[in-house]
């Protein structure tokens, strides 16, 4: 189960609210990431998604969740996905990190689906090549 990293304890009990969030009486509520750390793989992320939970207003998966790239957690539904995410306060933003979305054909529909909006982030890797400049 995905913990807060430097927020709220996990409760051990939920409530279901109206708008699709998961809350508990101590005022933290499961919510849909508005960041989601897309890649690189063994680009740093874990660092990243380390340090971004440092501060007060975000909170992170700790763990990957391979919602969007693992069929078997994507036939789950998005319910599921909530699940996973960590309990946070309503003004802390919520972040999970799955660097293998990057590298899935699949994952760019799926998730602007769900959020046409979200954030995506992602770090660079020095062996990854870039793009051949265009002659133009
Ligand atoms: N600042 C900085 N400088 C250089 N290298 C760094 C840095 N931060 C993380 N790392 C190294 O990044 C590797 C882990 O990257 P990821 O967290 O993205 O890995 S993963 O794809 O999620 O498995 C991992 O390397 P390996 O130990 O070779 O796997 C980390 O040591």
């Amino acid at each position: 189960r995905p913990m807060v990293i430097g927020a709220p304890p996990l409760p051990s009990t939920s409530l279901p609210t109206d708008n699709g969030t998961s809350s508990h009486p101590n005022g933290t509520l499961q919510q849909f990431p508005h960041i989601i750390i897309i890649g690189v793989r063994k680009g740093g992320t874990r660092a990243l998604i380390e340090m971004l939970s440092l501060h007060s207003a975000v909170a992170a998966a700790q763990n990957e969740v391979h919602f969007f790239d693992w069929e078997s957690h994507f036939q789950k539904g998005l319910p599921w996905y909530l699940s996973q995410m960590p309990y946070a306060f309503p003004n802390q933003l919520t972040v999970e990190k799955t660097p293998a979305y990057f590298t899935s054909s699949k994952v760019p529909k799926r998730i602007h689906q769900m959020n046409p909006d979200i954030k995506l982030q992602s770090t660079t890797h020095p062996h990854t090549p870039l793009p051949a400049p265009s002659p133009h």
